[in-house]
């Protein structure tokens, strides 16, 4: 049964990334998602493999384990890879299918052998020290190991040379054969048009086309107006065609140098050629009543955005946009001075009003519910468990063990992990509106005086501000991760995701990664000629206005004021 979307739309906080996309994608075949950069190509495949939901309208697979049946490949291999062995990375999903020893270790071999990789040659190599095309070799292996009813690929020949490119469509064409709904994305036309049973056009979230290739040469310009170039075969053709040396448009690179091998070439203006009569560029109007009979019309109309900004929206996004501005010193300060009072806070009041505070400035600084999530995500068990190890006491004195909840114990330990809570939201609430240049500026201001102690805080506020920036990038890393690990079969959501055997299969990558960017970065610092002693150009000339002395005072109005409300 083929897979059917009915009216999806995506959104990513209030940006459309799609907008009402009615497609079918046919059992057994291959579907070519073509479309410029940024036309929500990854967003739609992520919708397919259930990753993501759409925000408006389904997908119906017409089987009842969908989640099961999809596998996806990302665009970055990297980003896929988390277990020790070639081996242990295919073998991933089928032992989240519980698939016994023996079979498991059969369907690992026939999903390497079917993707390229030789398991004797592969299977006990760490898939991190590979090619880029290896790599996305053992990908493919890893998505196809637990027989998926649709197996997606994003940009899977980007970045390989064009052996590899080669190889890799032979795995593709391979796995058609085989069967296999398969959906890729991808800008290589040349090379995946030939393959393709299906062809969909995507422009600015919306779908121009679908259908078979060849509906999109008889039809308008469609390509062309999604910002997309035809396949060299093609072009070549219709040239071709217009000297009258091609009857009619080939269906791939190699049938076209089939059709030329008998035929002489001839330059136009030679005089030598056939008129071009016979093969006269057909004209737009009148090929477009004949487009392809499964091919569906271009949606023309732009869809018009139905969450147009209300009051309340855009005086939050006003509140977003101040903040964002402020002068990062005004941040600064705020962050320093708000934590040193949050450190002498020991009741609940002071502490609910800083929470009501830094929720405020959450939700007025553009922070969207679902990056909050998750930001706070990995920290929630850190702090459950902080707190509970605060509520219980346990005693092994007199030979009788005892173990007690102390409600005094669980009151100071619940109000020590409110404390350390808001502390990481503040430096959360920090990063997210200050970008990297003035957020160092800032730093660099701040810790100045230090510098006449004879401190080096030019290195203290690189150090810092890399750090900070580093965060993001951890999170980000292992968001990847787990979205690894969900694209082969373990889909489990909220705590249960981080289970101890999850967090241990992301160590090891994590800290490659981590390792490696470290090691990039400082190239980059010392191939810039970095040196500590030379004065420097600043980034960015911080500029100080008449609202960031506003907001400074209410800094420190409300520092005051908490202060005070934790003495009382
Ligand atoms: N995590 C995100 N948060 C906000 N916007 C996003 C996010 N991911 C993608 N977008 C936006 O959604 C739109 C579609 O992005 P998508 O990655 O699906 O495009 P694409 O066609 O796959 O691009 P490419 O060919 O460069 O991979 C873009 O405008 C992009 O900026």
């Amino acid at each position: 049964m083929p897979i059917q979307l009915t009216g999806v739309s995506y959104r990513y906080g209030q940006s459309p990334a799609l907008r009402d996309i009615h497609l079918v994608i046919p059992e057994g075949g291959l579907t070519v998602l073509c479309g410029v950069t940024g036309s929500g190509k990854s967003t739609l495949l992520r919708l397919l493999s259930g990753l993501e939901q759409p925000t408006s309208g389904s997908i119906d697979y017409s089987h009842a384990d969908s989640s099961a049946s999809v596998s996806i490949v990302f665009q970055q291999p990297e980003s896929q890879l988390f277990a020790g062995s070639v081996r242990k990375d295919v073998e991933y999903g089928l032992e989240q299918q519980a698939v016994p020893e023996p079979r498991r270790s059969e369907a690992a071999d026939r999903a390497m052998r079917q993707a390229g990789l030789d398991p004797e040659q592969y299977g006990q190599r760490s898939p991190f020290l590979l090619s880029g095309g290896e790599k996305r070799r053992v990908c493919i292996a890893g998505a196809i190991a637990p027989l998926p009813r649709l197996l997606l690929l994003d940009e899977p020949t980007a970045g390989l040379d064009p052996p590899a490119a080669r190889a890799l469509l032979e795995t593709a064409a391979e796995l058609k054969r085989g069967g296999y709904t398969i959906v890729v994305a991808t800008h290589d036309l040349d090379c995946f048009f030939p393959l393709a049973d299906q062809v969909a056009v995507l422009a600015q979230g919306a779908l121009r086309y679908s259908g078979p290739p060849d509906g999109l040469w008889k039809g308008a310009r469609v390509l062309e107006d999604a910002g997309l170039e035809p396949p060299a075969y093609i072009r070549i053709g219709r040239m071709l065609m217009r000297q009258g040396g091609l009857d009619a448009l080939p269906s791939g690179a190699g049938e076209l140098l089939a059709e030329l091998d008998p035929r002489s070439l001839v330059y136009p203006g030679s005089g030598a050629g056939p008129a071009a009569a016979g093969g006269e560029r057909p004209s737009a109007a009148s090929l477009s009543s004949t487009a392809g009979g499964a091919a569906t019309d271009a949606i023309t109309a732009a869809d018009t955005d139905t969450d147009s900004a209300d009051g309340s929206g855009s005086a939050k996004r006003q509140a977003g946009l101040v903040l964002r501005t402020l002068d990062p010193r005004v941040k600064w300060l705020a962050m320093a001075l708000w934590s040193l009072v949050l450190l002498g806070m020991k009741s609940i009041l002071p502490l609910a009003l800083t929470t009501v505070l830094v929720a405020v400035l959450l939700a007025c600084g553009g922070i969207t519910r679902k990056r909050a999530v998750w930001f706070y995500r990995p920290f929630l068990p850190m702090f459950l468990f902080l707190w509970l190890l605060s509520a219980f006491s346990w005693s092994g004195a007199d030979g009788a063990a005892s173990f007690a909840f102390s409600s005094e114990g669980a009151l100071t330990g619940g109000l020590a992990v409110l404390r350390l809570g808001l502390l990481v939201s503040l430096g959360f609430l920090f990063t997210e509106t200050t970008s990297g240049a003035p957020l160092r500026e800032g730093l660099e201001w701040a810790i100045a005086p230090l510098g006449r102690l004879g401190v080096r805080t030019r290195n203290w506020s690189l150090a810092v501000s890399v750090t900070l920036q580093f965060i993001p990038w951890i999170l980000g890393k292992i968001s990847a991760l787990q979205l690894a690990l969900a694209s082969r079969g373990s889909r489990k959501r909220g705590l249960a995701r981080w289970t101890p055997r999850q967090i241990s299969l992301m160590a090891v990558p994590l800290l490659l990664q981590v390792i490696g960017m470290g090691d990039e970065l400082s190239t980059a610092i010392e191939a810039r000629g970095y040196d500590p002693s030379k004065p420097r150009t600043p980034w960015l000339v911080l500029s100080w206005r008449r609202k960031d002395t506003a907001a400074l005072l209410l800094v420190l109005l409300a520092a005051a004021l908490l202060w005070w409300v934790s003495g009382v």
